[in-house]
């Protein structure tokens, strides 16, 4: 069934495990995070970032209301990284079920005025809002951030923004940052910076840039003709110790980037005759499926709908 965000975060931070927050882009990727979903019985939150509307547009906020609908868990649907308020209201009218209004690289006072806005509208429509304080490392659709300009969330200032500003869930800059090179070796999560917050707060706490980046994901990219540089993601102990503290919301974009394109390189490269696309974007939905399950199993949301 189709349900706002805050409908799954909320049992979620209570229970204290992490429900998936998973990018789609088209019908396949769509299917796997649902499919999957209702094969562990466990919530789901699909997400749409602009570049994924401009992508496929309604036609595409259509596919995953519909399987959303017909779904036996709860999903919701999510907007992304929205970048202003009419990005959020344009969306809740393509029928999204919960936004996110990302104005963290505006100054504090700016952010609340500009979440505030938010969710004040969104919440006459019924529609729950994550918003973002703290700067991630890494590239931000619009934003690049570099290192030095990454700053980690300030636990007292986040209990302020939250009074401030009414937002239903609150992503937090922990250390995570987006896309294949989270760090070098295991990436520094800032578990005592989450226990704090989680501690002080009552709200779900999302964590942005969670993909694993798994080596065997990687093998198999290099192995179909792939090319990527030394990339590492987020520990599956990190997450599952951060769904402790009060993480409630996984964001996971990346590994299924990656798993879609091992599926189609390998069909490819594997089978050069192929030209039946149920053959070339099937083994891709496959590979991805795994990835699901795999995230749900270490979020520990398996068996929660
Ligand atoms: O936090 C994330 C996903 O992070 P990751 O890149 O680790 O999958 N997102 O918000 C997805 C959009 C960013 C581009 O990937
Ligand atoms: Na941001
Ligand atoms: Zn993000």
């Amino acid at each position: 069934m189709l349900v706002t965000g805050k409908d799954i975060l909320v049992p979620a931070r209570a229970g204290k495990y992490g429900v998936g927050a998973f990018n789609t882009n088209n019908m396949e990727i769509t299917q796997a995070i649902i499919h999957t979903a209702e094969k562990l019985r466990s919530p789901v939150i699909v997400q749409m970032s602009e570049g994924a509307i401009k992508y496929g547009g309604q036609d595409l906020a259509n596919i995953v209301k519909d399987l959303a609908t017909r779904a036996t868990v709860p999903v919701a649907l999510h907007l992304d990284h929205g970048s202003s308020y009419e990005s959020c209201l344009k969306a809740i009218k393509m029928g999204f079920t919960s936004v996110m209004i990302d104005a963290s690289h505006h100054p504090f006072e700016e952010n609340v005025a500009e979440t505030r806005r938010v969710v004040e509208a969104a919440h006459i429509m019924g529609i729950s809002v994550e918003a973002e304080l703290g700067r991630l490392g890494g590239i931000e659709e619009h934003i690049v951030v570099d290192e030095k300009d990454a700053f980690l969330t300030d636990p007292e200032e986040a209990v302020q923004f939250i009074e401030q500003t009414g937002t239903d869930y609150l992503a937090i800059a922990i250390g995570t940052s987006h896309g294949a090179y989270k760090g070098k070796g295991r990436p520094y999560i800032d578990q005592a910076r989450i226990a704090r917050i989680g501690e002080l707060t009552t709200i779900p706490l999302v964590a942005h840039g969670s993909s694993g980046v798994p080596a065997e994901i990687t093998r198999r990219f290099r192995e179909a003709g792939g090319e990527i540089g030394d990339a590492v993601g987020i520990a599956d102990d990190d997450l599952r110790e951060a769904c402790q503290h009060g993480i409630a919301k996984v964001n996971v974009d990346t590994d299924l980037r990656l798993a879609s394109t091992v599926g189609i390189r390998e069909v490819l490269k594997n089978t050069p005759k192929e030209f039946d696309p149920r053959k070339i974007f099937g083994l891709a939905r496959e590979v991805m499926s795994q990835i699901v399950e795999h995230k749900m199993g270490v979020l520990g949301s398996v068996g929660k709908a």
